[in-house]
């Protein structure tokens, strides 16, 4: 065992000894205000314990239709079981574990219409696009120990389909994925981009190049609501030259210059004020990553600025996201790691940038910014 006695692990260690006592448990659970506390714990490991679960609630909820069903509603199990093709009793069976999780509520007996978080859910095609496409995960994940003891050296369910969608080194395997994995991205994008607009002032008539802009999602929300900045993409040839004549078309041909290239091998362009960076860095280990700041660096010239956003490690109140999520998924991915808000900034300053400023979002849950000063 490792030596490093202190206040603070022997304060760990007694603690651990009291709350791994039954006698503890026993009374804590009747102690006034104690009780709450004990119970929100239970609750809290209990949630851990079955969350797969309840993932896949969501996941039967999303692949059958049920959301869209209840959208309609209020509509009877019947009705339901008919439109979805399972038995009576199933479709009880699944309302009732849709509306333990707030997916669906009986409004009136066997009158069945969305929950709150059904509500949400149904009104949105990113998070469904995301609980389809977890599949994969849960597929890698249903060994977890097997998984991390193959190190990242064999390929797995995700690392296949990210490399087929070629969204990690350009790929020349590329495949049919790639349209199915770059819609996935941009319904999930709206939700990235609002936390940005509404975090970082951009300047109005500034040249902002986004870096691995897959589709142009997060320019055309940018160009929405800064009707004079100039636009520019840059992404791997096919998906920049995929997105030229769409993107054109909705944000104006005159304001977007789109720059197809591999930001491993090709020089970052150049004139812009502001590159950005959104979901890009997670997926990179750390030799990578750098080699990528140091070219986002290289195309700046002083007083440019590099925004970064992506979902961090360590955010306070969130850090399951970043350590227990993503974690794991970029650990299957085979490539990259989240990293907290600290590790990501002196990553920037060893990659030249002179200083940086962490810009606070109002869900870090969906995205966290970091701003790098060329
Ligand atoms: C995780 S997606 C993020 C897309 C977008 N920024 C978003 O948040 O929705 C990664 C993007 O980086 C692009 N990409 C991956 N490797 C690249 C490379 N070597 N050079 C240029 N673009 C690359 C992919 O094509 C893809 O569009």
């Amino acid at each position: 065992m490792m030596e490093k006695p202190s206040l603070k692990t022997r304060w760990i260690a007694r603690r651990n000894a009291v709350f791994a006592s039954s006698r503890f448990q026993y009374w804590a659970a009747r102690i006034p205000f104690i009780s709450s506390v004990a119970r929100n714990r239970a609750t809290q490991m209990f949630d851990h314990l079955v969350g797969f679960s309840y993932s896949q609630v969501l996941r039967a909820s999303v692949d059958s239709g049920l959301l869209d069903l209840l959208a309609d509603g209020p509509v009877g199990a019947d009705h339901i079981a008919d439109r979805i093709d399972i038995s009576h009793d199933a479709a009880i069976r699944l309302l009732r574990a849709a509306r333990a999780l707030d997916l669906a509520e009986e409004a009136f007996e066997d009158g069945w219409m969305l929950g709150q978080q059904g509500a949400v859910l149904q009104a949105d095609p990113g998070t469904q696009a995301m609980i389809r496409h977890h599949h994969l995960l849960y597929e890698d994940l249903a060994d977890p120990m097997a998984l991390l003891r193959r190190d990242r050296k064999e390929p797995t369910a995700l690392s296949r389909y990210w490399s087929y969608a070629g969204a990690l080194h350009g790929a020349a395997e590329r495949g049919e994925e790639t349209q199915d994995y770059s819609e996935l991205m941009a319904a999930s994008q709206r939700f990235v981009a609002d936390e940005v607009i509404g975090a970082f002032s951009f300047p109005k008539n500034g040249r902002l190049l986004d870096v691995g802009g897959g589709h142009g999602e997060f320019l055309r929300r940018v160009g929405a609501a800064y009707p004079e900045i100039e636009l520019g993409l840059f992404d791997l040839p096919e998906v920049a030259n995929a997105a030229r004549e769409p993107l054109g078309r909705d944000v104006g041909q005159a304001r977007l210059t789109c720059h197809p290239g591999n930001f491993f091998e090709d020089q970052v362009p150049q004139g812009y004020d502001i590159v950005s960076l959104v979901r890009i860095l997670h997926d990179h280990d750390d030799e990578p990553a750098m080699a990528l700041l140091r070219n986002i660096r290289a195309s700046l010239a002083p007083g440019g600025r590099l925004l970064l956003a992506e979902p961090m490690a360590g955010i306070p109140g969130v850090e399951p996201m970043g350590d227990a999520f993503f974690g794991l998924y970029l650990w299957a991915m085979g490539s990259g790691r989240p990293r907290t808000p600290r590790e990501i900034s002196e990553m920037m300053q060893a990659a030249g940038f002179t200083r940086t400023r962490t810009v606070a979002t109002a869900q870090p849950v969906i995205a966290s910014c970091i701003v790098a000063f060329a």
